[in-house]
């Protein structure tokens, strides 16, 4: 398997950025334990409870199933170039993640980085943390002093997963540095088979854990955007103080969001309700 060392010169990053780690644990609690950090690709527009709760399931599963030590865990955005239908701006995107993520618990962050630039495959956009956490940082500590690498692996719902046994979507080569040199952690979705999704992925499989959904919860960020349309409440699908923020912006109102800010929303703070002077979204901004 290809093992790629990219370094500082082989990414682009939007202006201003700094790599968020103000919650990144660096010293391992057990030196026996394999650290690990959970990055979340996707679009969240918008993020939903159920995106959260991937990493929460994660970090049972962790505990009870593996011998990780979970150090952090990432909400990366896609950026606006993915071009989805229902993709809102970056802007937007990256401040319903930093309300929902960062205020509702004390291990996630939002990394801006992948958002606000051109389109980033997966196997780059973990590679960007790779370097950032290992190179830049130096990786984790035992409390003896002993530097360990920080493994970076994937979360992703099922149906992220069944396409990548679809041809044309991902590259053989990124599948291969994606399962092979990372790994992931595949959270069961509703209408998204965990078997036939993994099925032709098996040539991976020790690095490709599936957690089961004991509680069955198939809220979508499209059902979402179409509740909004439609003028139904969204309340308790998704962190309070993203629904209020969805509401004070007047977003998904319209079929198929925006892709760019609004003229209005232009050099506004980016989060309503006070601004998050340490987030990483302000931080881009100049
Ligand atoms: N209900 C869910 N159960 C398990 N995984 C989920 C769920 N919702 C989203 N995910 C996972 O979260 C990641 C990001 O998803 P994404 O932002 O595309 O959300 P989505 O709800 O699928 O969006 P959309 O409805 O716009 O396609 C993906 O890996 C996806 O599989
Ligand atoms: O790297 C790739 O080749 C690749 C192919 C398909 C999808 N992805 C990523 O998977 C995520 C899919 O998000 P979504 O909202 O379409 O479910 C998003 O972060 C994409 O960049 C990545």
């Amino acid at each position: 398997m290809a093992a790629v060392t990219r370094s500082a010169k082989d990414f682009t990053s939007p202006p201003n950025y700094e790599f968020p780690h103000h919650r990144l644990a660096l010293t391992l609690r057990d030196p026996e334990k394999t650290p690990i950090v959970l990055v979340a690709c996707g679009s969240f527009s918008p993020v939903t409870y159920l995106h959260l709760r991937m990493f929460e399931m994660a970090k049972d599963y962790v505990r009870q199933n593996t011998e990780f030590e979970i150090l952090g865990g990432y909400l990366s955005p896609v950026s606006d170039m993915y071009k989805k239908p229902g993709l809102l701006s970056a802007q937007h995107r990256v401040n319903m993640c930093t309300l929902g993520a960062e205020d509702t618990s004390t291990w996630l962050m939002v990394d801006p980085w992948e958002a606000f630039q051109d389109y980033q495959r997966t196997a780059v956009v973990l590679d960007h943390f790779d370097y950032h956490i290992n190179t830049v940082l130096g990786g984790a500590h035992t409390a003896d002093g002993e530097q360990r690498n920080i493994r970076i692996m994937l979360l992703a719902g099922s149906d992220l997963i069944s396409t990548m046994s679809e041809p044309g979507v991902w590259s053989y080569s990124d599948l291969d540095h994606i399962l092979g040199r990372y790994g992931t952690f595949i959270v069961e979705r509703a209408g998204s088979g965990m078997d036939q999704a993994t099925d032709s992925l098996a040539r991976w499989r020790n690095n490709i854990h599936l957690i089961s959904q004991l509680i069955q919860n198939d809220v979508s960020s499209t059902k979402v955007r179409l509740f909004i349309r439609r003028g139904l409440s969204v309340r308790y699908l998704l962190p309070a103080n993203v629904v209020d923020y969805i509401e004070q912006n007047g977003l998904y109102l319209e079929d198929g969001a925006s892709p760019n800010v609004p003229e209005k929303e232009k050099g506004k703070e980016p989060v309503a309700g006070g601004s998050r002077k340490d987030s990483p979204a302000s931080s881009l901004r100049s």
